[in-house]
């Protein structure tokens, strides 16, 4: 079973220009068996046809990498913010064996995520329960990048992410379909914030399962603003609206 899914998904990841080597595709896939396992005891995902879950989860969560302004690597650090069941930061980290901080304020996930993260012997990535409004005030180092897939509008997810960034380093925004309001106001946010945009990119998964965008803004100067603000302002009274 989990030969045939490390086929399809090595095959989806060329098909999307990423390389992906049969060590890889094996962690990969036996992290999404644990997910899909763990589901039957906790919601992380309602998405649990295996085949299917490789494509809107796997390659789903590592299409950045195709993105020419995304060269995270080994030594680079990243924070996932909202990992949920470690999804992209897991994937990222087998893929790259950057240091990965994935954050969650449910502390289930996080303990699951932990889980999963022993099972397959990642010691570059870890796992906090934390609300991401806290994270910058906790003595973690500057990241060179921040990612998020499906947590929140793009205007808080670079309020988020801006004083988590040193200065040059990229957050990465996986969307579905962003309106044209939510670019608008992420475009001002990013502006108060100090993060210029560098890059939009499209990408189609098989079979019309979605179509996605990588959106990537690089930190260049300070904020106008103090950050972070306290805890649920950003989203009470999201920057740029
Ligand atoms: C829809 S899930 C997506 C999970 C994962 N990124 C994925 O793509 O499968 C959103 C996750 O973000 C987390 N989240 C939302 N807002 C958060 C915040 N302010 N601080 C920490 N985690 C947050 C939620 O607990 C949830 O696990």
């Amino acid at each position: 079973m989990n030969s045939v899914l490390e086929e399809q998904l090595r095959r989806e990841l060329e098909d999307q220009g990423i390389f992906c080597d049969a060590c890889q595709a094996s962690l990969l896939i036996r992290h999404l068996m644990l997910v899909i396992d763990k589901n039957r005891s906790m919601n992380l995902t309602r998405i649990t046809d295996p085949a299917d879950a490789v494509t809107l989860h796997v390659v789903d969560s590592l299409l950045s990498l195709a993105c020419s302004g995304v060269s995270l690597s080994v030594g680079d650090s990243f924070v996932d913010m909202g990992t949920g069941g470690g999804f992209p930061g897991i994937c990222l980290g087998i893929m790259t064996g950057a240091r990965g901080l994935l954050v969650d304020s449910v502390g289930k996930k996080v303990l699951a995520v932990r889980e999963f993260i022993d099972e397959l012997g990642l010691h570059d990535l870890s796992a906090t329960k934390m609300r991401l409004e806290e994270l910058p005030l906790m003595a973690y180092e500057p990241q060179d990048y921040v990612v998020a897939r499906a947590v929140a509008q793009s205007n808080v997810l670079i309020e988020y992410a801006a004083p988590l960034l040193k200065n040059q380093g990229i957050l990465i925004l996986e969307k579905a379909r962003p309106t044209v309001d939510e670019f608008n106001h992420a475009d001002k946010a990013a502006q108060i914030c100090g993060m210029s945009l560098v890059s939009r990119e499209t990408f189609e998964l098989r079979d019309a399962l979605g179509h996605r965008e990588i959106i990537l803004y690089r930190k260049t100067r300070p904020s106008r603003i103090t950050l972070p603000r306290k805890v649920g302002v950003a989203k009470q009274k999201p920057l740029g609206e």
